[in-house]
């Protein structure tokens, strides 16, 4: 049997005690390795789902299982260490340190991880392996962030998220400012990636036409009844 990646029993997050829900689910699993498509429309607490996954929020209710560790049972800090460790991020807005260079952005999970820098091998050579591999020609791996297209930030964050084969990779609305040829170009390209090392992929998006790319998918409903 596939381990799961993720698992998720009887989930409740409310961001104030007198609010609606802002996640209420059942149950949701991913199994290892495969890639789960997550859409909803806006407000339908998906970005929050994510940061309950990466452990950033804790829920109310229910259990969040990441690579079998229990999230809630692990104290702030080695909360902190474990999303270091095992999960790479690509933010909506991609989150790039814009006085940073390409490579210098795709190595910095590599100075939080010790794990991520011994898994990367040599980190450098990784780095360019991976801008290489998202398509990012030489002389841009050297460039500033802030000097970097849309489409070619994406593809560092995306970088970044992949050093040192995290065992999960999530990605929050990251082609939104894409058209929907470098949408899909760019899925394509990401899945690829993480298949290669057998990552667990979490990708979110408002827009359904995305679903055809993934193993599954699955629907946050919206704002709930408190
Ligand atoms: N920091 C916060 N404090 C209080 N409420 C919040 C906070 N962040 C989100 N919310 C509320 O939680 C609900 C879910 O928001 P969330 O950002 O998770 O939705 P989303 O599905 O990711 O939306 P979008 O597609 O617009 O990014 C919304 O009602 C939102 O107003």
């Amino acid at each position: 049997m596939t381990p799961a990646a993720i698992r998720i029993d009887d989930l409740l997050f409310r961001w104030r005690p007198d609010a609606a829900p802002a996640v209420c689910l059942r149950g949701l699993q991913v199994d290892a390795g495969k890639s789960l498509f997550l859409h909803g429309p806006s407000g339908a607490g998906k970005s929050t789902l994510l940061n309950l996954l990466g452990g950033v929020l804790l829920p109310e209710r229910g259990r969040i299982e990441v690579l079998g560790q229990v999230l809630g049972d692990l104290p702030a800090a080695r909360r902190d260490a474990f999303r270091a460790d095992h999960l790479g991020f690509i933010f909506q807005q991609f989150n790039l340190l814009p006085w940073l260079s390409a490579l210098e952005n795709v190595l910095l999970p590599c100075r939080f991880s010790r794990r991520r820098a011994q898994r990367a091998g040599d980190p450098v050579a990784e780095a360019r392996r991976l801008l290489a591999a998202l398509d990012l020609a030489a002389p841009v791996h050297d460039a500033p962030a802030a000097e970097l297209s849309v489409g070619q930030q994406q593809r560092v964050a995306a970088a970044r998220a992949l050093i040192g084969r995290p065992e999960i990779v999530i990605a929050d609305e990251p082609t939104s400012a894409l058209d929907a040829a470098r949408q899909d170009a760019f899925i394509d390209l990401l899945l690829a990636e993480a298949k290669a090392v057998a990552s667990t992929v979490v990708f979110v998006s408002h827009d359904q036409r995305l679903a055809a790319h993934f193993d599954a998918s699955f629907a946050l409903a919206g704002e709930l009844p408190a």
